[in-house]
């Protein structure tokens, strides 16, 4: 079953609350964006736990060192998954890897700036994260990189992946057809004004694709 995220890549945990109340009820994964983790801690996971206990909240820290302490805090304040970069040393991957599995937590490790994304892929995946994401960062974006065709590099990867960067409610389609299994959409969802309109379009556009 394909899973929506929502990534809150906003800076203040009442930003964050506001958008759920619109969107929270149509999504399986509450992303708390890094900026939002930045501005605000793993308080913030622990407050949107409470409220979301049904949900996956992921901590997207982007662990690049540190793999075995770093996501400790987030883990401990009730985050179900946080992401680790791809780019890091395979012993900063492995150790948050098996530190997630001490807290029944998982791990996305997130290929966003990796250049030789088939053969890192390939280790990655070795290493047996709960999903690879592929991620056309922000400062990227504006020069036309598809998430879709970055997927494809993905081709020989097999265990669960999922995609983001930049995909809004015209593109969401297409990601739900691609082999991801996580479509993330964070400014496409809520930097929108109907945006809870926004996100139940997307829950039923990836409804009707779960129950084909
Ligand atoms: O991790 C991120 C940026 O580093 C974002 O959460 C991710 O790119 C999804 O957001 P958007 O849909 O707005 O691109």
């Amino acid at each position: 079953m394909k899973l929506l995220q929502v990534a809150l890549d906003l800076f203040s945990t009442e930003e964050a609350l506001k958008v759920l109340d619109q969107v929270g009820q149509y999504v399986d994964i509450i992303e708390l964006g890094t900026p939002l983790m930045i501005a605000e801690g793993a308080r913030v996971v622990k407050t949107v736990k409470e409220k979301y206990p049904d949900k996956i909240v992921f901590a997207d820290i982007k662990v690049m060192d540190g793999g075995g302490v770093v996501p400790k805090v987030c883990f401990e304040a009730g985050a179900d998954m946080v992401s680790v970069l791809a780019a890091a040393d395979d012993h900063t991957i492995k150790a948050a890897i098996d530190l997630a599995k001490e807290y029944k937590g998982k791990v996305l490790v997130d290929m966003c700036s990796v250049k030789d994304i088939p053969s890192r892929g390939k280790e990655v995946e070795a290493m047996g994260p709960d999903y690879v994401c592929v991620h056309v960062g922000y400062d990227i974006q504006a020069t036309g990189v598809d998430p879709i065709e970055e997927l494809r590099k993905l081709d020989q990867v097999k265990c669960h992946k999922a995609i983001a960067g930049g995909i809004k409610l015209s593109t969401f389609e297409a990601a739900v057809q691609s082999p991801a299994d996580v479509i993330i959409s964070g400014g496409g969802i809520y930097n929108q004004p109907n945006m809870g309109e926004v996100a139940k379009q997307m829950r039923e556009i990836l409804d009707k694709y779960n129950n084909q």
